[in-house]
C-alpha cells in the first residue's frame, strides 16, 4: 500500500475539501486508486503551520474552530505562517499548493511551488498564478528534478478539461477554443437574470465558495484571462502572457442590459477565447457576449463552466462540468494525485520490463 505524505499550504476553502475527503475516503482511495494520503504538514496565512511527521488527524483539522494562530496550540505548531520551512522541511512528497491566486506576479506561490520542486516534492496545485506566469520554467524545474508539477484544477476545478484535451485529443489538431471559464461570474449573470442585484449575487457566490478572496479578478475577466493563457499555452503551444490577452469583465453589464437580451431571446455570458491565426500565432481574449439561446454557450448556468475546443479532424469538442467549488476542486487535487501515482506505477514497470 502506498501512502503519500501531504503538506497543504493554505487551509481556506479548497484544502479543506480536501482534508474533509481524506477524512471520509481514504480507505475508499486505499482499496480502488491503491495509496492513501497522510498530512503531514499544513501552512496558513491566517492559521500559522505546524509538522506532525506521523500525521495529522483530518477530521480534528477539519472541525477545530482555530482562531487566528490557531495551528500553535498544536504539537509542532507554530503561531506564525512559515511556508519556507514547511515546504523545504516536512518530510512531505507532495506540496498540495492553495493560496489565494495572484493574477500580476504569480507570487508568492510562483516561490512555494520552486521551493517544493527544487527539494524533490511534486507540485498539486489549483492557483491559476503560477500556472499562467510560470508553467514553463516550474515544468523544467519538476523534470530536472524527477518530480511533477500538476495543476488540472487551474482550469474548469475538477472537470478534466486539461488532461483530457492532452491524453484524448492528442493528434486532433487543435486550432482554438471558447469557453465559460468563470463560475463566479456566470453564477451572477444567471441570478442577475432571475432579477438579484449585482453585489448581492456576487456575495452568493463568495458565500458558496466560488469567487476569488478578492472578487474583482472574477467580475472583471482578470480570473478569465488566466486560465485563457494556461489553455493557449498548454494546448495550442502558445507563450502568450496575461498582458497579451484582451480582457473586459462583466461589471459593465446593468440589469437593464440582462433583461433586454433576455427579452430579445439572448444571454450575456462572459466568453474566454483564443486561436491560432494563420500566420501561426496565438491571440486570446475575454469579454461579455450576448449569444442567441441556440449558442452551444447560452445554456450553461450556475457555476457550471464550458469549454468547446476547435479541432481539425474532429470540428467542436465541448466539455462541460463545474467550475468552482470547493469539493469540485478538491476533486482536481485528487485527480492530480492520481496522475502522479500512475506516473510513477508505470515508470516502475518500465524499469522491471
Ligand atoms: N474555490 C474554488 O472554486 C476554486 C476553483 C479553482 C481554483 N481555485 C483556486 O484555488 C486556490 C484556493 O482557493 P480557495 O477557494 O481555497 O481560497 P480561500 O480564499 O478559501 O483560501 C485560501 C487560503 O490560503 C491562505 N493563504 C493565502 N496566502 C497565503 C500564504 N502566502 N501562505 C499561506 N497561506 C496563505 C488563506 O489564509 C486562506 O486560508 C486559489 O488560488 C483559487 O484561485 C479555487
Ligand atoms: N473564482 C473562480 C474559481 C475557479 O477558478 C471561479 O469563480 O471560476
Amino acid at each position: 500500500m502506498t501512502v503519500y505524505n501531504i503538506a497543504l499550504i493554505g487551509f481556506g476553502g479548497v484544502n479543506r475539501a480536501l482534508a474533509e475527503l481524506i477524512a471520509a475516503k481514504n480507505q475508499l482511495w486505499e482499496r480502488d486508486l491503491g495509496f492513501r494520503l497522510n498530512i503531514v504538514a499544513v501552512s496558513d496565512l491566517y492559521l500559522g503551520s505546524v509538522i506532525s511527521p506521523n500525521g495529522l488527524d483530518a477530521m480534528t483539522l477539519i472541525e477545530a474552530k482555530f482562531e487566528k494562530g490557531g495551528f500553535g496550540q498544536l504539537s509542532g505548531g507554530n503561531a506564525e505562517t512559515d511556508n519556507e520551512t514547511i515546504i523545504k522541511m516536512a518530510p512531505a512528497d507532495i506540496i498540495v499548493e492553495a493560496t489565494f491566486t495572484n493574477p500580476k506576479d504569480g507570487e508568492p506561490a510562483v516561490s512555494h511551488c520552486r521551493w517544493a520542486l527544487e527539494t524533490g516534492k511534486h507540485v498539486v496545485t489549483t492557483n491559476k498564478g503560477p500556472v499562467a506566469i510560470a508553467a514553463q520554467a516550474l515544468k523544467a524545474l519538476a523534470t530536472a528534478n524527477g518530480v511533477r508539477f500538476e495543476y488540472e484544477g487551474a482550469v474548469m476545478s475538477g472537470t478534466p478539461v486539461i488532461r483530457m484535451a492532452e491524453n484524448t485529443l492528442a493528434g486532433a489538431e487543435l486550432k482554438g477554443f471558447e469557453g465559460i471559464l468563470n463560475g463566479t461570474s456566470n453564477f451572477v449573470l444567471g441570478r442577475m437574470e432571475s432579477g438579484l442585484d449585482f453585489a448581492s449575487a456576487v456575495k452568493e457566490a463568495q458565500e458558496l465558495g466560488y469567487a476569488e478572496a478578492d472578487p474583482t479578478a472574477d467580475v472583471e475577466g482578470f480570473d478569465v484571462r488566466l486560465k485563457v493563457v494556461i489553455l493557449a499555452n498548454e494546448l495550442l503551444g502558445a507563450n502568450l502572457k496575461p498582458e497579451d490577452v484582451t480582457c473586459k469583465g462583466i461589471s459593465g453589464l446593468s440589469a437593464s442590459d440582462i433583461e433586454q437580451a433576455a427579452k430579445a431571446g439572448s444571454r450575456w455570458k462572459l466568453v474566454g477565447s483564443s486561436v491560432r491565426n494563420d500566420d501561426g500565432s496565438v491571440t486570446g481574449s475575454v469579454a461579455p457576449r450576448r449569444l442567441g439561446l441556440d449558442h452551444p454557450l447560452a445554456g450553461v448556468n450556475g457555476a457550471t463552466n464550458a469549454v468547446s475546443l476547435d479541432t481539425e479532424l474532429l470540428g467542436a469538442v465541448t466539455i462541460t462540468g463545474p467550475g468552482a467549488g470547493r469539493i469540485e476542486t478538491a476533486y482536481a487535487l485528487l485527480s492530480d494525485i492520481v496522475a502522479i501515482h500512475s506516473a510513477g506505477a508505470s515508470a516502475i514497470a518500465k524499469e522491471a520490463a
